[in-house]
């Protein structure tokens, strides 16, 4: 059984892990879900004695401390990584990279045995024992990746993203491989962003944010939680984006990723304001009820505090040219009819039948304006 407690990783100044702790038990499939930066190969890489950053903490296997030892010493100890990409030489056969797996001392006594094993576990390897790998799909290089870390006869078999750059057959083919290994009685500690088809195969799982184990339970209810759902599962929420408020178990709440800037609806929101316009309300979680529906023959109803768009577009034109030091600009043309042809050409803000339509569509410009000033690098 696989033991991390404590475990932290700083590289340099920049903290990547902080105090995760996590089990595995035999024959039992753990997936590790995080957006991207959250440290999710950090804390395989700090399992298996290969990160490069400075570790504390501990990493038990059978209550044996692992941290600090070379990387060698942990593959003998019974911890077998298949990294992100794999790893496998390209230029061998199957067979040859697979006896490379066998290296680490505690598998060289029974190698031929080890070799049955996994040839019987994926018998695909075996018809293809003297196919150079290069010449193989991604799914069945990933087979080779698994099957070569099973040569060493581990305990723990940890994976990196296993699933990457694979079609989505190819990835049923790879998660229905892991749950072969796992009845073979080996523990799976398996880091991935397929957090749908990895929930679907693991008995537990933990979320990571911003370095530190937010969230542990067991992987149905993770895969039915709906705040999971909304960051993991595309519930509506972006794959890195939506945060899981800590939940009560967890002491510390995970602060929130300083944002390198402005967000645009802000921009957008500043912009408005200063040209006295209303800004649009922040989006809620809960869809906002619908209008009643309009009978054809009710009139549209008057609304009094919309403002006048060609007011808005001449403020905001004064207010920009003040700011630029430029001499203000002509009038803005007489108020717009939506309906007339002879209309000033605006050809940035569509022809809209209400000038709530024409407002909504004006923001929509200014936030994208600002969404590519925040994108723009000046030539050099
Ligand atoms: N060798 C390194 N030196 C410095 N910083 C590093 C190093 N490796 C990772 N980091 C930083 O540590 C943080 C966690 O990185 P890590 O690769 O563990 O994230 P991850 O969750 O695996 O992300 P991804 O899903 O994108 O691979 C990131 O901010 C990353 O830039």
């Amino acid at each position: 059984m696989l033991e991390v407690r404590n475990l932290s990783v700083i590289y340099g100044k920049h903290r990547a892990l902080h105090g995760a702790s996590l089990r595995v038990g035999k024959g039992e499939i753990v997936v590790i879900l995080g957006a991207n930066g959250a440290g999710k190969s950090t804390l395989l890489k700090a399992v298996c004695g290969i990160c490069e950053g400075h570790v504390t903490g501990e990493v038990l296997l059978e209550n044996t401390d692992l941290v600090g030892e070379k990387p060698h010493r942990i593959v003998e100890a019974g911890i077998a990584l298949v990294p992100e990409g794999r790893g496998v030489f390209g230029d061998l056969t199957v067979e040859e990279n697979l006896t490379l797996g066998a290296y680490a001392e505690r598998a060289r006594d029974d190698e031929a045995g080890n070799l049955h094993r996994v040839l019987s576990l994926f018998p695909k390897l075996g018809e293809r024992r003297k196919q150079t790998v290069r010449t193989m799909s991604g799914g069945e290089q990933q087979m080779v990746a698994i099957g070569r870390a099973m040569m060493s006869n581990p305990s723990i078999l940890a994976l990196d993203e296993p699933s990457l750059g694979l079609s989505p057959l190819l990835c049923k083919d790879l998660f229905q491989s892991l749950r072969v290994v796992k009845q073979a009685g080996l523990g799976i500690l398996l880091v991935e962003q397929n957090a749908k088809q990895s929930l679907r195969i693991a008995d537990r799982g933990y979320l990571l944010e911003n370095g530190e184990i937010v969230h542990e339970d067991d992987a149905d209810r993770l895969a039915n939680d709906p705040a999971v759902q909304k960051a993991y599962l595309g519930g509506g929420g972006a794959a890195t984006g939506a945060k899981r408020p800590a939940p009560a178990a967890m002491p510390k709440a995970t602060p929130p990723r300083p944002a390198a800037g402005p967000k645009p609806s802000d921009i957008a929101a500043a912009a408005m304001k200063s040209v006295g316009a209303p800004t649009r309300p922040a989006p809620t979680a809960a869809p906002a009820p619908k209008p009643a529906p309009v009978t054809k023959s009710a009139a549209p109803a008057p609304k009094p505090n919309t403002p006048n768009i060609t007011d808005l577009v001449a403020k905001a034109s004064a207010s920009a040219s003040r700011r630029n030091g430029a001499a203000p600009p002509p009038r803005a043309p007489a108020p717009l009819q939506p309906s007339t042809p002879s209309r000033p050409a605006q050809p940035s803000i569509p022809d809209f039948a209400s000038s709530s339509d024409r407002l909504r569509a004006m923001i929509e410009e200014i936030e994208a304006a600002a969404r590519r000033a925040e994108t723009y690098k000046p030539r050099r």
